[in-house]
């Protein structure tokens, strides 16, 4: 068990809202207590299920050995003074489906547990997960009225944790052998940037033939659609839980690690007015930095379509705010 206590800036434990007892909610959930990171609120629409989850989980602890508490709930006065929210709740995609055809469905429950889970919670940092996750990110942000730097979304963590676990694989090294970036849009231009991938310090093109590599590159692109396929009902969530648990964690101990998240963009890139994964670095404010990489002009153009059909999907999200 790990021996750290985190403590949030009132001098209390960390307290964790997590907006949504499904997949990822409840893995999440499960990770946070696990690792002792905070307590954990999960919150649902659905009667019965946060509540259940939460004792599942419960019981778990004596066996997990950690010491941390989780409460299920339906109503946003049980959340009340979370450091951190993260929203979960919305609809996976099902096979065929792209992440953008969530836009409408989502874009409401994100405006509607955000407000509900700020409400309670002023001074939390919001988490985003929600697809389709740079769009919804944006939404969150503009519903919510707070600085940039406490709204962000996570995808570019487990996008780059595919590129890494795909090459570990090729390689036959183990996975933490490998440090992978993956910038831009949580969709299918993102743009996982061999340049910026090392094996132990080693650029990965020295380490196989390029067209290896490039296959990998479109399995990582296609890494969630792959295991909508497989599931047939839903989508990922072991790898995304994690993903996100990094996230919080960054926060919760002030580690201030780098890693690619959507963070709003203000000219950065050369883009400006959206929300993209690019490298930040996170602390227990939210995003200190936003790390401008230099790029090859291929790489740059990419990262430019990635943007660009992430706008595309923005006037259709803003919409459900005045609707
Ligand atoms: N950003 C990423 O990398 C990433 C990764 C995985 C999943 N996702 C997305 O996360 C979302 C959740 O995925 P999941 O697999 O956990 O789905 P899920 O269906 O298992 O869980 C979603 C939960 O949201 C709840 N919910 C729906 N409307 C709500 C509301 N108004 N208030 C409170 N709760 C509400 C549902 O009751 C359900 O429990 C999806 O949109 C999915 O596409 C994103
Ligand atoms: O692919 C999905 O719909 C879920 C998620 O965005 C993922 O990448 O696993």
């Amino acid at each position: 068990m790990t021996a750290f206590s985190t403590t949030s800036a009132h001098g209390s434990v960390s307290q964790v809202t997590v907006v949504g007892a499904g997949n990822v909610g409840s893995t999440l959930a499960q990770r946070l207590l696990e690792r002792n990171l905070a307590n954990v609120v999960v919150v649902d629409i659905v009667e019965g299920r946060p509540q259940g989850v939460a004792l599942d989980l419960s019981q778990a602890a004596g066996c997990e050995g950690h010491n941390r508490t989780i409460v299920g709930t339906n109503d946003y006065h049980d959340t009340a003074n979370s450091d951190i929210v993260v929203i979960t709740a919305g609809l996976p995609r099902r096979p065929g489906m792209t992440r953008d055809d969530l836009t409408q469905v989502n874009g409401k429950i994100v405006i509607d547990t955000l407000r509900q889970a700020l409400a309670a919670s002023p001074q939390a940092s919001v988490v985003v997960v929600t697809n389709p996750l740079d769009v919804m990110t944006y939404l969150a942000w503009k519903a919510s009225g707070l600085p940039p730097q406490r709204v962000m979304g996570m995808a570019g963590v487990l996008d780059s944790a595919r590129f890494q676990t795909f090459i570990a694989w090729e390689l036959g090294v183990p996975p933490s052998d490998v440090s992978a970036m993956v910038l831009g849009g949580h969709g299918d231009l993102m743009v996982p940037l061999p340049s910026y991938t090392t094996v132990n310090g080693i650029p990965v093109a020295e380490l196989m033939p390029a067209p290896r590599l490039q296959a990998l590159i479109d399995r990582t692109r296609n890494g969630g659609a792959e295991i909508v396929q497989l599931l047939k009902q839903g989508g990922a969530y072991y790898a995304p839980a994690s993903s996100a648990c990094v996230m919080v964690e960054s926060m919760l101990l002030n580690q201030r690690r780098i890693l690619p998240l959507a963070a709003h963009l203000t000219g950065q890139y050369g883009l400006s007015d959206l929300y993209l994964g690019v490298p930040c670095r996170l602390g227990q404010g939210g995003i200190e930095e936003i790390l401008e990489l230099s790029l090859t002009p291929e790489e740059q153009l990419a990262l430019e379509r990635s943007a660009a059909s992430v706008k595309e999907q923005i006037p259709l999200a803003l919409a459900l705010l005045s609707s």
